[in-house]
């Protein structure tokens, strides 16, 4: 198991009286791809800009490898940022963009070349030296800012939203990219993106954050699997949310039609968030079923329909690889283990979550 690397203890930050974050508490290991991913808001980019030295905490202290580092200016951490407006200097060669913060550290020419070379290398941009900012597309420029990031062999990369500027096709690559840079280099990596997509492809782990407050913290597939409350659930991929009353051990009631389940240890009559994929809704014969609907939309995504059933009042979203016909009549099914129950929030306020980092 890696150590830890960085860590958040009772971080606390207002901005005007209004507060951002408060009492954060955050583990980050070595070598880890962490993302912090959650609406916009919620405090994602404070959390990186303190841990990068742009702001100071309230309240609080941030550690790097042991050492309290709370205090010390952003040129001070062995930490290196790179925002979304790559901020590359246009009137500069590439080299000479790359070669910034090392020519600033006065290393030698030679030490300097060696390094320009490897890191072009690294982003796939070999025999870019002599090339103007201008003549690179949005996505060369992005790994230009990160190969400039690279060279000063920061322990820990600090991306905010990199991506957010490229289209989908070069999002991709560059994803693929900063997963073959973090293999490669060792780097620690902490990302900023409120695109669920993008935290499920490339973390070891995500936090997800609303209104200043964790909410989860886990694997990709714990998040996605196991959300911890229906916020998650639903910033997670697509979800069909539906208020519930636990009868008793493995059986819930939604909708006025009682579904087995796995869960237990919720009490009788105990209301609870009943969270239903759609890719785990069956769609049967009518009366195959446990509750029956009518199909009211399909929308064909490519891979799969994406399909509404009206039943008892709910519309349900399900994915499914068969073509269905609009106004027909379909049971629905799903099976006791894809159905995840979840305590409702005991206030209309977003709780924070106990969490193990
Ligand atoms: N320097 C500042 N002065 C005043 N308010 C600020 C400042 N920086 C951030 N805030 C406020 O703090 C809150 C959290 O902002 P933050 O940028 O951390 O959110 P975020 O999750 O990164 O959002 P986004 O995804 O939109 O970038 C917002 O309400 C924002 O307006």
């Amino acid at each position: 198991m890696s150590k830890d690397f960085i860590t958040l203890e009772h971080i606390t930050k207002s901005f005007d009286s209004q507060m951002v974050l408060d009492d954060l508490n955050l583990t980050i290991k070595e070598n880890e791809f962490m993302t912090l991913l959650g609406p916009s808001g919620c405090g994602k980019t404070t959390t990186l800009r303190l841990i990068g030295g742009f702001e100071t905490p309230d309240i609080g202290k941030i550690y790097f490898d042991g050492q309290d580092i709370t205090s010390l200016a952003p040129n001070e951490r062995k930490l290196n940022t790179v925002f979304q407006k790559y901020s590359l200097f246009p009137h500069m060669t590439i080299a000479e963009n790359i070669a910034f913060g090392l020519k600033i550290s006065k290393k030698s020419k030679e030490y300097i070349n060696d390094k320009i070379k490897y890191a072009l290398k690294l982003v796939n941009l070999d025999g870019f030296e002599k090339r103007s900012v201008d003549s690179l597309s949005g996505g060369q420029q992005q790994r230009i800012a990160i190969a400039r990031a690279i060279v000063n062999e920061p322990k820990v990369l600090l991306l905010d939203e990199p991506l957010g500027a490229l289209d989908l096709k070069l999002r991709q690559d560059m994803q693929y990219e900063l997963i073959r840079l973090k293999n490669e280099l060792g780097i620690t990596f902490l990302y900023v993106t409120h695109d669920q997509e993008e935290a499920l492809t490339m973390s070891d782990s995500i936090v997800v954050m609303n209104q200043g407050y964790i909410q989860q913290i886990g694997t990709p597939e714990d998040i996605y699997n196991e959300p911890v409350n229906a916020f998650v659930a639903d910033f997670i991929g697509e979800s069909n949310i539906i208020d519930g009353v636990m009868i008793e051990d493995h059986l819930v009631e939604i909708l006025d039609t009682r579904f087995p389940c796995v869960d237990e240890g919720f009490g009788q009559n105990c209301p609870v968030d009943v969270v239903i994929r759609p890719e785990d809704v069956e769609l049967v014969e009518p009366e195959e079923g446990i509750i029956d609907g009518t199909v009211i939309s399909i929308i064909f995504k490519g891979v799969h329909y994406e399909i509404e059933v009206l039943a008892n009042g709910f519309e349900w979203l399900v994915h499914t690889t068969k073509m269905h016909e609009v106004g027909s009549k379909v049971g629905i099914r799903v099976i006791p283990f894809n159905i995840q129950i979840m305590n409702k929030p005991e206030s209309s306020d977003e709780e924070a979550v106990e969490v193990d980092a």
